[in-house]
């Protein structure tokens, strides 16, 4: 099987996550995208509660017959580390050809990240195209990545939190549903109430 693999904090999950996801599901012919949650972010402060981030996947997913969501870096205790979900995906679905999809973003920084070398022995590497960011090949080592230009989204999740923190909507820019958890849970509200800590934005 070809599985593509949509990592990220997703803290809200939003359309930008989606298209991209879905696109490259379409043109790399794959079987199926997993949505994979992190868990600890190392990288990042503030992140919301896991089970928050993992249901709202849940929800935003459940209507694509070709989408799942795994909990395998929710569940793993310590930092997540893409190389830890790579091994854990491969010894889970051992014959499945891994396609990990990142944004030009996350693309740029992919040398720094843990055990480098391995990660392009698990998976194809497919970088997409997001607005405000270029799209370049950062010089990885194997087969490299491929680069794949998507429907230009110019959402991100800072500003769906921080809308929502200025009582400001973000109908459209999250599935219908996303809308609706966050505000049952009082997420990213001024006031805090249930859960959620709006960070400082990057
Ligand atoms: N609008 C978008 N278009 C294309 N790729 C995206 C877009 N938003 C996020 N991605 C990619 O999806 C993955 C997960 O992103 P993440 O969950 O960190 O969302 P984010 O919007 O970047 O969040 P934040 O604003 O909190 O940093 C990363 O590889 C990122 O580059
Ligand atoms: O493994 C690493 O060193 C590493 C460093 C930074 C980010 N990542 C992964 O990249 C994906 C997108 O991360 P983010 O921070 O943009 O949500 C997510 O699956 C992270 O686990 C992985």
């Amino acid at each position: 099987m070809r599985l593509g693999v949509m990592g990220g904090t997703f803290d809200p999950i939003h359309h930008g996550h989606l298209v991209a996801a879905s696109e490259v599901q379409a043109l790399f012919g794959l079987d199926e995208v997993v949505f994979v949650p992190t868990g600890q972010p190392w990288h990042k402060d503030g992140v919301s509660p896991a089970e928050h981030r993992y249901l709202m996947t849940v929800i935003a997913t459940a209507s694509n017959p070709r989408f799942t969501v795994s909990r395998v870096d929710i569940d793993r205790p310590g930092d997540t580390y893409t190389i830890d979900t790579l091994r854990d995906l491969t010894a889970q679905r051992p014959g499945d050809e891994l396609f990990f999809i990142t944004g030009a973003d996350a693309l740029a920084e992919i040398l720094s990240w843990k055990n480098v070398a391995e990660l392009f022995e698990l998976a194809h590497f497919i970088g997409v195209t997001r607005p405000g960011h270029e799209l370049a090949d950062p010089g990885l080592p194997g087969n490299g990545v491929t680069l794949q230009e998507v429907p230009a989204m110019a959402i991100s999740s800072t500003d769906c939190r921080d809308r929502v923190g200025r009582s400001e909507p973000i109908w459209y820019l999250v599935p219908d549903g996303v809308v609706q958890y966050i505000n049952k849970y009082h997420l990213y509200a001024a006031d805090r109430a249930i859960a959620g800590r709006p960070r400082n934005h990057t």
